[in-house]
């Protein structure tokens, strides 16, 4: 393969992620505040997306539940992408548009927290489970690309929407991944301190 098309790649996503850094330093240190804050007062996280995006919750909840970078308690987080019979039992029996709308409904409580992850906005599923959520009260950080879809326009004031600037799934998916290890290195921050404290 030629390699230049290799270096292109990698341009691209470090030139992605230089200029993302100033637009979205401010809604991940909103998430982070909103995020800490749950659960402080004993609420959870629960996170879909397809995919790529369905890989980053499980990553997400792992670096929650088990650690990130710092000795400390598990911390409550939960990936709606990875109980396959009852994934396979809605989409089976409803549809697939509702896979992580009834887990919102079954797990989710008032305050809790859904990542809702998207590069469009405009997977169903992951719309349907926003509204899940919002009708239970709870709050969303939404990571989105692109225009941010349909979910960016569920979107209240008290929820954050991190919309990386880039029109590539991919692309976006990378500044992604980057965003969850800044909340957890985040809410490792705000649990025990840091250089910003
Ligand atoms: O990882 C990739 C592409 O890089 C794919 O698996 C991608 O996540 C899937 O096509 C998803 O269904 C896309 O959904 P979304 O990001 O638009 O919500
Ligand atoms: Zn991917």
């Amino acid at each position: 393969m030629n390699t230049q098309r290799i270096l292109a790649h990698f341009q691209e996503s470090a030139d992605l992620k230089t200029r993302a850094a100033a637009a979205l330093s401010q809604p991940i240190s909103q998430a982070v505040e909103l995020m800490f804050s749950a659960l402080s007062n004993g609420n959870k996280i629960l996170a879909c997306g397809n995919g790529g995006s369905a890989a980053d919750c499980q990553h997400f909840a792992a670096e929650l539940v088990g650690r990130f970078e710092r000795e400390r308690f598990p911390l409550p987080a939960i990936a709606l992408t990875t109980d396959t019979s009852i994934m396979t039992a809605v989409a089976n029996d409803y549809s697939f548009k509702e896979v992580f709308s009834k887990q919102v409904q079954a797990f989710g409580q008032a305050s809790d927290i859904l990542l809702a992850i998207s590069t469009s906005g405009n997977s169903p599923n992951v719309l349907a489970a926003a509204e899940a959520a919002l009708e239970r009260e709870m709050r969303i950080v939404a990571l989105t690309g692109k225009d941010g879809g349909a979910l960016a326009k569920l979107l209240t004031d008290a929820d954050v929407h991190i919309n990386v600037p880039h029109a590539r799934t991919a692309r976006i998916q990378e500044v992604h991944l980057l965003t969850i290890h800044c909340i957890c290195d985040g809410i490792d921050v705000a649990l025990f301190g840091g250089d910003d404290e």
